[in-house]
């Protein structure tokens, strides 16, 4: 057999290992939840949003939360103020809110419009729309008063599930509102946990700037491809992650804890990460998994 035939018939393999995933996922939930650093660069933003995309139409129901803590930080600076951070969340008082909230609804329009652009209706919304996101005041996990950050207490599902239903791709801002009215600055993997509990979603997926989870951060050949409850919950206390780590391993137990099948930490600067996870049997990145599910 020449080259190009055996080319061919390669690409036609990928497609048929798709086709089980296909079935598998088809008219399911899948939460993507997109942050970190590999939002920065325009062509990985360009791939995690062709990825998003074509799990649309390929039967799909993808809602992607988003954070830019990163760009918060820039704006942040620019502003003249130092950006904190108590247990990977981010110490938000009066002025840093209004400049995160600026920031984020910037990114998520910007969102919105590559979706648009590949052809797939798509609609931006805040956790303050429709009463999406309703929060009360959260201290960090060693008890720290952070500000204006949101625990987030309730979600209106129907506010999602509506905008799924008309097929529309839902782009989720991590923006809150408590009982007061008061905007509230929600970390975005907590935005993500509680969405896909709330729309009782198939999978949900961290996509960040890191490989994984490591199980000693400063050694890179100690990446987890797999990872249960009990084992991601004595990492956090034997104190091996740190940072926004914290937040997003423990929103992954929360998911595994609350009915979603799959949860999964993926490197968003892996061009198609999401599709190399979804669809083919070789996974990448950390998958969490029920406490007994490794065997
Ligand atoms: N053991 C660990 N394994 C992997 N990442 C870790 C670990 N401990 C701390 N981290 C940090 O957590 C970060 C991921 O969290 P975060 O920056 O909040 O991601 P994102 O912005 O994508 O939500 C990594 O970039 C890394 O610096
Ligand atoms: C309370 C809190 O920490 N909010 C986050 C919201 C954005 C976010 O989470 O962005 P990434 O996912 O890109 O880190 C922040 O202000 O940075």
């Amino acid at each position: 057999m020449d080259q190009d035939m055996q080319q061919y018939l390669d690409k036609a393999e990928v497609l048929i290992e798709a086709l089980t995933y296909i079935q598998r996922f088809n008219r399911k939930i899948i939460v993507v939840k997109y942050g970190g650093s590999a939002m920065l660069d325009e062509e990985l933003q360009k791939n995690v949003i062709k990825d998003v995309t074509f799990l649309k139409l390929v039967g799909f129901k993808p809602i992607i939360v988003h954070g830019g803590g990163k760009e918060i930080s820039k704006w942040v600076s620019k502003a003249g103020m130092e950006p904190k951070f108590i247990d990977g969340l981010r110490v938000t008082d009066a002025e840093t809110m209004e400049i995160a909230e600026m920031v984020l609804n910037k990114v998520n329009k910007n969102l919105v419009r590559m979706v648009e652009e590949l052809g797939v209706r798509a609609i931006g919304v805040s956790g303050k729309d429709g009463g999406l996101l309703r929060v009360d005041k959260k201290l960090s996990m060693t008890g720290q008063d952070v500000g204006f950050v949101g625990d987030i207490k309730k979600v209106n599902a129907e506010v999602l599930l509506d905008l799924l239903d008309k097929d529309f791709l839902p782009i989720v801002c991590p923006v809150g509102i408590d009982d007061d009215y008061n905007t509230y600055n929600i970390n975005a993997d907590d935005a993500a946990y509680s969405i896909a509990k709330a729309v009782h979603a198939e999978k949900l997926a961290f996509l960040s700037d890191i490989e994984g989870v490591y199980r000693d951060y400063e050694d890179k050949s100690s990446l987890i491809t797999a990872l249960t409850v009990d084992q991601a919950n004595e990492l956090i206390e034997s104190g091996a992650i740190s940072g926004g780590m914290i937040p997003k391993l423990q929103n992954c137990v929360g998911a595994i804890e609350n009915g979603v099948s799959r949860v999964h930490i993926l490197d968003g600067r892996i061009p198609h990460c999401l599709l190399l996870e979804i669809f083919t049997k070789k996974g990448i990145g950390t998958a969490i998994l029920r406490n007994g599910e490794e065997d």
